[in-house]
C-alpha cells in the first residue's frame, strides 16, 4: 500500500506544480555592517519594567528535580496571562529559549561578520552568483551545458582552496558571531562537497575545514549544516518592524538554489518554530500548574492545554501551506540534495576534513547526517511535554537498525541549550500526562482536563498525519518517479502511470525506513491518548 493510505487522495488533489515553482529570488542580504538589532526589534524592550519572578516556589518546596524553566511562577491572573510581557527567566536563557520566540533566537540573527572575515562572505556570494549546480545534476546535462557547469564549479572550488585559513580567535567573544560564522562555513562546505564530480574523493580544504571544525567544537555542533543553522538562524525581518515579527514578515537569507521554493521550505520550518513558541510557553505553564497548582489546577491546566491545541492546529496549517509554495520534483531533485550530509553520499564516499587532527575531538564530530526537520526542537518539546514517548516506554521510536533511535540522534544536531532543555524535560519525574491521569482517577475520566489533554495529543497526531501527506508528496512521489524513469530508460520504454503506484522502500536521513519510521512515530502519538476501561 502507498505510504499513507487515506491521505493519497489529498496528495493527488494538490500535486499540481505551484505557480511560482523555480522562480529565482535574491537571497543574500547585503548590509555593509554587522547589524545590531534595531531598537524596535529588541525583544527585551517590552519586559524591561517587569519585575523578575525567579526562584519562587509555593511554601519554598523545591522539587528535587526541577523542570526546565519552571522557576517562573505563573501570573496570578492566568486567564489573561500575556506571554509576551511576562518576566524573562534566567532558566530560559540557559536553554537559549525565549518566551516570545521559543527556540528561534530572540534577536534578528547577525547579518555580517566584521571585515576580517569578509573572504567567507565573498565566497558565499560568489557561490550564489555562479548559481552552482549539484555534480549529479551537471553530469546528466547535455555536453555543452555539462562542460560549462563543470568549469564554473571547478573555478569556484579552486578559489576556495586558495582562500586563507582565517583564525576564529576574535569570534570567540560572541556566540552570535560564532553562529553566523558556522552558518557561512557550513554553506560553503555543502557547496564544495556537492559540486565535486561524483567519481572524485570529497576532500574539504583547510580554508573551510579548520575554522568550521573549530567553531563547531566550541558550539558543540556536528561539522555539517543543521536545522539550527538553516532554519533557526537563516531568517530576517523588517528592520523597523515589531518584534517578534509576524510569521508572514520573515524572509529567508541564504539558499543554495536561489529559488523561492527553497526559501519557502526553510521559512515554513522557521514559521513553525516561531509560532510554536507560544505553545511551548503554554505547555510550560501547564506543567508549572500540574506541579505546584492548588485546587484550581485542573481548570488552569485545561485552559493552557486548550490554548496550546489551537497553536498546534495552526502549526499544521502552516505545514500544509507548503503544498502551494514548492514544486515536489524541484524539491526532491534539486533542493534536498544540497542539504544532505557526509553520510548520505550515494557512492559511499566520506567527507575528509583537512586539518581535522589539529582541532581535536568533541562528541558531535562524527555526526554527519544531512539536515532533517526531525532536528526540530519544537516538535520534540511538544512530545516531551505531552509525554508521547513515555506513553509507550522510552526508546521505542523507530530506528535504523544497529543505531541509536533516530530522534535521539537528531537531538545531537540541536543547539546545546535546546538539547539540555529537552533532556531535562524528558527526565523530569512529574509530567502533564501523569497529572491528568491522577485527576482522572480523582474526578472521573470525563473531566475537562482529560478531554483537553486528549485533544492536544490528537492535534499533534493530526500534525503528523499532515506531515505524512507532505512527505508523500515531496519525497515518496518524486523518488518513485526518478526510479521509474531510470527503469524505463533502461528498458527503452516510457514510464507508465501504473509504475507510479509501486511502493518501494524509500530511505530517509541516516538510512531510516521512511514510511515505517513516520508511521511508528504517528502511532506512538495516537497511543498517548488516554483511554479508560469504560471508554
Ligand atoms: C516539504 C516539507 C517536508 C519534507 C519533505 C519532510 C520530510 C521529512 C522526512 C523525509 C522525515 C524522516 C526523517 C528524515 O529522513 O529526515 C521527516 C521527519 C520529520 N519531520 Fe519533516 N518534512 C517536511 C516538513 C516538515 C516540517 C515543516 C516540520 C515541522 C517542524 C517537519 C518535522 C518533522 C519531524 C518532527 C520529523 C521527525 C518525525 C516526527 O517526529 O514525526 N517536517 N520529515
Amino acid at each position: 500500500a502507498p505510504a499513507s493510505e487515506g491521505v493519497q487522495a489529498d496528495v493527488m488533489d494538490n500535486a499540481g506544480a505551484p505557480e511560482n515553482a523555480g522562480t529565482r529570488v535574491s537571497t543574500v542580504a547585503r548590509d555593509d555592517h554587522v547589524q545590531a538589532p534595531p531598537k524596535s526589534c529588541d525583544p527585551h524592550q517590552s519586559t524591561r519594567d517587569v519585575p523578575q519572578l525567579v526562584g519562587v516556589f509555593p511554601n519554598d518546596e523545591k522539587p528535587t528535580k526541577i523542570a526546565p524553566a519552571i522557576y517562573i511562577r505563573p501570573a496570578s491572573n492566568q486567564q489573561d496571562i500575556d506571554l509576551f510581557s511576562n518576566a524573562t527567566s534566567t532558566a530560559h536563557k540557559d536553554f537559549d529559549i525565549d518566551k516570545h520566540t521559543g527556540f528561534v533566537p530572540a534577536r534578528r540573527p547577525l547579518v555580517r561578520l566584521p571585515s576580517a572575515w569578509k573572504e567567507w562572505e565573498e565566497a558565499r556570494d560568489a557561490a550564489v552568483f555562479a548559481r552552482l549546480q549539484l555534480a549529479e545534476v551537471t553530469e546528466k546535462a547535455d555536453e555543452k551545458q555539462r562542460d560549462k557547469e563543470k568549469a564554473e564549479t571547478e573555478k569556484w572550488r579552486a578559489s576556495i582552496r586558495k582562500m586563507s585559513v582565517l583564525s576564529i580567535d576574535e569570534l570567540k567573544e560572541s556566540k552570535e558571531k560564532l553562529i553566523l560564522a558556522r552558518h557561512l562555513l557550513t554553506f560553503l562546505l555543502h557547496c564544495y562537497a556537492h559540486t565535486i564530480p561524483t567519481i572524485d574523493p570529497i576532500v574539504i580544504p583547510r580554508s573551510i575545514s579548520v575554522p568550521l571544525l573549530q567553531t563547531s567544537k566550541i558550539l558543540q555542533h556536528p561539522p555539517v549544516l543543521t536545522y539550527f543553522d538553516e532554519n533557526l538562524n537563516n531568517w530576517d525581518c523588517p528592520e523597523n518592524g515589531k518584534f517578534p515579527p509576524s510569521i508572514n514578515d520573515l524572509r529567508c537569507r541564504t539558499t543554495f538554489t536561489g529559488t523561492t521554493d527553497e526559501a519557502e521550505f526553510h521559512l515554513t520550518l522557521t514559521r513553525i518554530e516561531l509560532r510554536g513558541g507560544e505553545a511551548l510557553e503554554l505547555m510550560r505553564l501547564a506543567l508549572v500548574e500540574a506541579v505546584h497548582g492548588n485546587e484550581n489546577g485542573p481548570a488552569k491546566v485545561t485552559d493552557y492545554l486548550e490554548r496550546a491545541t489551537i497553536v498546534i492546529q495552526e502549526l499544521r496549517e502552516i505545514l500544509l501551506r507548503i503544498k502551494n509554495l514548492m514544486d515536489p520534483d524541484l524539491f526532491y531533485n534539486k533542493i534536498r540534495p544540497w542539504l544532505s550530509g557526509g553520510d548520505g553520499d550515494t557512492g559511499g564516499r566520506l567527507w575528509i576534513f583537512e586539518g581535522k587532527d589539529e582541532v581535536g575531538e568533541w562528541p558531535g564530530l562524527s555526526e554527519l547526517s544531512g539536515l532533517s526537520a526531525a532536528q526540530s526542537p519544537i516538535i520534540q518539546a511538544l512530545d516531551a511535554y505531552l509525554g508521547i514517548e513515555s506513553a509507550r516506554g522510552k526508546g521505542s521510536y523507530a530506528t535504523a537498525s544497529g543505531k541509536k533511535p533516530f530522534l535521539e540522534r537528531m537531538r545531537s544536531y540541536m543547539a546545546l541549550g535546546h538539547r539540555k532543555f529537552l533532556s531535562e524535560l524528558r527526565a523530569y519525574p512529574r509530567q502533564i500526562r501523569t497529572y491528568v491521569q491522577t485527576i482522572a482517577e480523582q474526578q472521573g475520566s470525563d473531566s475537562a482536563v482529560v478531554h483537553a489533554y486528549n485533544i492536544a495529543v490528537k492535534a499533534l497526531k493530526d500534525l503528523r498525519d499532515s506531515h505524512m501527506v507532505i512527505v508523500t508528496l515531496f519525497v515518496i512521489g518524486p523518488a518513485r518517479r526518478v526510479k521509474n524513469e531510470a527503469a524505463a530508460m533502461e528498458a527503452g520504454s516510457a514510464p507508465s502511470a501504473r509504475d507510479e503506484g509501486k511502493n518501494d522502500q524509500v530511505k530517509g536521513t541516516g538510512g531510516t525506513e521512511l514510511v515505517k519510521f513516520l508511521k511508528g512515530v504517528r502511532e506512538q502519538t495516537a497511543d498517548a491518548i488516554l483511554q479508560f476501561d469504560h471508554d
